[in-house]
């Protein structure tokens, strides 16, 4: 089995990192551009496997597409291919993807008159779509479970006759990438409004004159790959880093983390024109930590490391969808770090790290093919030396982080057991 080992010397942090654009606004702007192709020209698209197979997959001429790990792509092309007049597709991915529920986007899309079986076990992938014209109409949608069903119809909703309208139920879970998709339909030009839990999108014809125009986008740097560096300058000695393309005004709920790591981990975050620059700040007494993740889950993991480096008791809640991402996230995070010696309890949606042992020992974190465990755990290699196992699950998201942390003097050893 291959894995690495990473190890650093001198206990502070200090450097330049670009990271490329958030894979949930790629993912977003270029379902748009397949839609509507010369409107958007994009820049800084993110360059993550889940980015790379969605935009394949929007151009391919195959019966049968396959993407891999992709949450995202799974449910945006869902809807995508369900507009895609006379084109059939199987669209399937890895064996995770197939346990990953998908009935509450495809019976909202089928209501809507979309042709869609399921391929195996019914409420999950594969899905064979048929692509036909929907006229639209109102719906009303589960927003508890993924707000990735929510998004991927608002994003094709323009394309209906009759617009759509959509009443969202229940407790909306992971709002902020909602609110990204509202804020992306609205700056290109779309008439959509929201107002409690009622989304308005109208028909493209209704747009204000602005989405004429072609326009340049910028995507910004992604925060949540950004997160394992606020991790790391918590975990430091003395640090001075710079990140790229990062704004004050984001369209990422998980730009949370820089008032996350400023009020519990000292994390000082400077905005300079397009960059950030972290440093970190002994003047702050940190405060017990106890939040709620819900808008925001994707940052859990790196939190939950973070305490453990720095032996801080925490409590996370909202993390109900944590056991249907890439992996059950929650009993993933509660079996490693246990091998560190932390004391962890679980209840359905949140967790507790309570007691910490010295760790001595080299340990082997288990991935479970989920990229956020691999990064998340690799920043304990600034206090002692980690191994990561599978560690190309990183590829997901972040191919560059290895080359990365290596920038910023991390010693990576590739090894085989
Ligand atoms: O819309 C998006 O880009 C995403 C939404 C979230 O998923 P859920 O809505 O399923 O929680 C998040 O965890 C995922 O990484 C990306
Ligand atoms: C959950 C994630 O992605 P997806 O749902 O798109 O697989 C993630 O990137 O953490």
């Amino acid at each position: 089995m291959n894995y690495i080992n990473i190890n650093k010397k001198k206990k502070d942090i200090n450097g330049y990192i670009h990271i490329t654009g958030s894979k949930s606004e790629s993912n977003r702007f270029l379902i748009l551009k397949a839609l509507f192709p010369n409107l958007i020209f994009l820049k800084n698209i993110s360059n993550s496997d889940d980015t790379l197979l969605l935009n394949n997959a929007l151009f391919s001429n195959k019966k049968e597409i396959n993407i891999n790990h992709s949450g995202t792509a799974m449910r945006f092309l869902t809807a995508f291919f369900s507009i895609k007049e006379k084109k059939e597709v199987l669209l399937t991915g890895s064996y995770r993807i197939q346990e990953r529920p998908i009935s509450i986007l495809v019976e909202t899309l089928k209501k809507l008159g979309a042709n869609i079986v399921y391929e195996k076990e019914i409420g999950f992938p594969p899905l064979r779509i048929i692509g036909k014209k929907l006229l639209g109409g109102e719906i009303y949608m589960n927003a508890n479970l993924s707000s990735q069903f929510i998004s991927s119809i608002m994003l094709i909703a323009s394309t209906f006759e009759n617009g759509l309208k959509i009443f969202l139920s229940k407790k909306i879970t992971s709002h902020s990438y909602i609110k990204m998709t509202f804020k992306i339909l609205k700056k290109i030009g779309l008439n959509i409004s929201w107002n409690n839990n009622i989304i308005y999108i109208k028909n493209i014809k209704f747009s204000k004159k602005k989405f004429k125009n072609k326009k340049k986008i910028l995507i910004e740097s992604d925060w949540s790959s950004a997160s394992y560096y606020y991790s790391l300058v918590a975990l430091s000695k003395k640090a001075n880093l710079n990140l790229k393309f990062y704004k004050k005004k984001s369209l990422q709920g998980d730009k949370i983390i820089t008032n996350i790591y400023k009020i519990f981990f000292n994390v000082k975050t400077i905005f300079k024109k397009k960059n950030i620059n972290l440093k970190k700040n002994f003047l702050l007494k940190p405060k017990t930590i106890n939040i709620n993740l819900n808008s925001t889950p994707d940052i859990a993991q790196t939190i939950a490391v973070t305490c453990t480096g720095l032996k801080k008791k925490c409590i996370l809640k909202g993390l109900k969808t944590l056991k249907v991402k890439e992996t059950d996230r929650l009993n993933a995070l509660k079996n490693e770090l246990f091998k560190l010696g932390v004391k962890i309890v679980l209840t359905k949606n949140s967790l507790k790290l309570l007691n910490f042992k010295k760790n001595k020992k080299n340990k082997y974190i288990n991935t479970y093919d989920d990229h956020r465990m691999a990064m998340s755990f690799s920043t304990l290699g600034i206090l002692y030396p980690i191994s990561i196992l599978h560690y190309n699950v990183i590829n997901k998201s972040y191919p560059n982080f290895w080359l990365n942390l290596k920038n910023l003097y991390f010693i990576i050893k590739n090894k085989k057991i």
